[in-house]
């Protein structure tokens, strides 16, 4: 097993077991592996968990070190990802946060940054056991720690446990002091981005103010209109209008050009900047809009694919099947997962 250039194919590796064969790569490709195996690259050993899945895993190497890739994410022939299909679909799950100390309270909360009570965190953690076998290879959420703690409380459920780390580009520094230097680490880890084009709507001069009372003072209706119309901002805020300029922009500048290159990716931000990205997805009118409503701590799947995004509704529970016969991408993953924890 010589050394080689990062991502090189190595051509020979040693089947550990019963038999202690050598096999020959051929093509990229280890073929009819049996179950049971391990195989030694380098420094580390791997259990072979199914024959098929290697079909599709190449072996490569680094400058001191050679490892194998991940099963479930190795690039396929084509050279895309295949999370979840080789045809280029991915999965886009969006999650509003979970209960905030604000929403408990009814107050207006828009940029404030405020945390999740303990039904936003039960809430939150729900959320992530329903999506617990839908691939996730990115995570954006906005600035906000309410939509950051439901990512990551999220995440402690998925069943492929790779590790939310959260980037940091605000400065030279800060990126270079968060560097990781393992490609294996790397590649066991969700690159968490936190963008503010994703916050809640900036409420202006209604931040802070009960929603009840302000209703009782300004009128029921004048307050609808302030929380629901399209284009109309409460003073010194914005309207929904606005937070989509922002939401969808960084959406389709960002997030949308990952999704074109197979990964699939998780969102958690907020009642209306979710509400404005839904608008788009969905190409719902501006009138339509009005009457989307998001519960907290609810996620949503759409597909990806073709350019298209294709509403899946809300996955229910992990075992519920209908979720993964949604596209055979899913199921594969799925199946995959079980091999692998199995
Ligand atoms: O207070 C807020 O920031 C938002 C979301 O909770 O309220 P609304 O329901 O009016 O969109």
């Amino acid at each position: 097993m010589a050394n080689a250039m990062l991502h090189q194919t190595v051509g020979t590796f040693q089947l550990l077991g019963n038999s202690g064969t050598r096999c020959e790569i051929r093509n990229n490709s280890v073929k009819l592996i049996p179950r049971g195996f391990e195989v030694e690259v380098g420094l580390s050993k791997r259990k072979i968990y199914s024959s098929r899945e290697w079909k599709l895993g190449v072996i490569r190497a680094s400058a001191s070190q050679t490892s194998v890739v991940d099963p479930v994410l190795a690039p396929s022939n084509n050279g895309t990802r295949e999370s979840p299909t080789k045809s280029n679909e991915a999965a886009l799950i969006l999650i509003r946060h979970g209960e905030s100390l604000w929403n408990e309270k009814n107050l207006f909360t828009g940029c404030v940054d405020v945390p999740l009570t303990k039904k936003g965190v039960e809430e939150a953690i729900e959320a992530g056991r329903r999506i617990s076998n839908i691939p996730v290879d990115m995570i954006y959420t906005s600035a906000l720690i309410r939509a950051q703690m439901t990512a990551m409380l999220a995440m402690t459920q998925h069943r492929r446990k790779k590790v939310p780390i959260i980037m940091h580009n605000e400065s030279e520094q800060a990126k270079a002091w968060s560097q990781i230097y393992s490609e294996e680490t790397i590649k066991q880890s969700i690159p968490v981005i936190a963008a503010w084009q994703l916050n809640e709507r900036m409420y202006g001069e209604l931040q802070g103010l009960n929603k009840q009372e302000t209703a009782e003072r300004f009128g029921k209706e004048k307050v609808h209109e302030w929380r629901r119309s399209y284009d109309i901002p409460p003073s010194n805020g914005e309207s929904l209008e606005m937070c989509a300029q922002r939401a969808v922009a960084y959406f389709r500048d960002n997030i949308e050009p990952q999704l074109q290159s197979g990964k699939s990716v998780m969102i958690a931000a907020h009642g209306n900047s979710l509400r404005s990205i839904i608008m788009y997805l969905d190409k719902l009118t501006s009138q339509e809009v009005i009457s989307l409503e998001l519960s907290t701590g609810i996620p949503m799947l759409y597909i990806f694919k073709e350019d298209n995004f294709i509403r899946r509704g809300s996955p229910v529970a992990p075992t519920e099947t209908g979720v993964y016969a949604y596209t055979r991408g899913l199921a594969r993953y799925r199946q995959k997962l079980d091999e692998m924890l199995h």
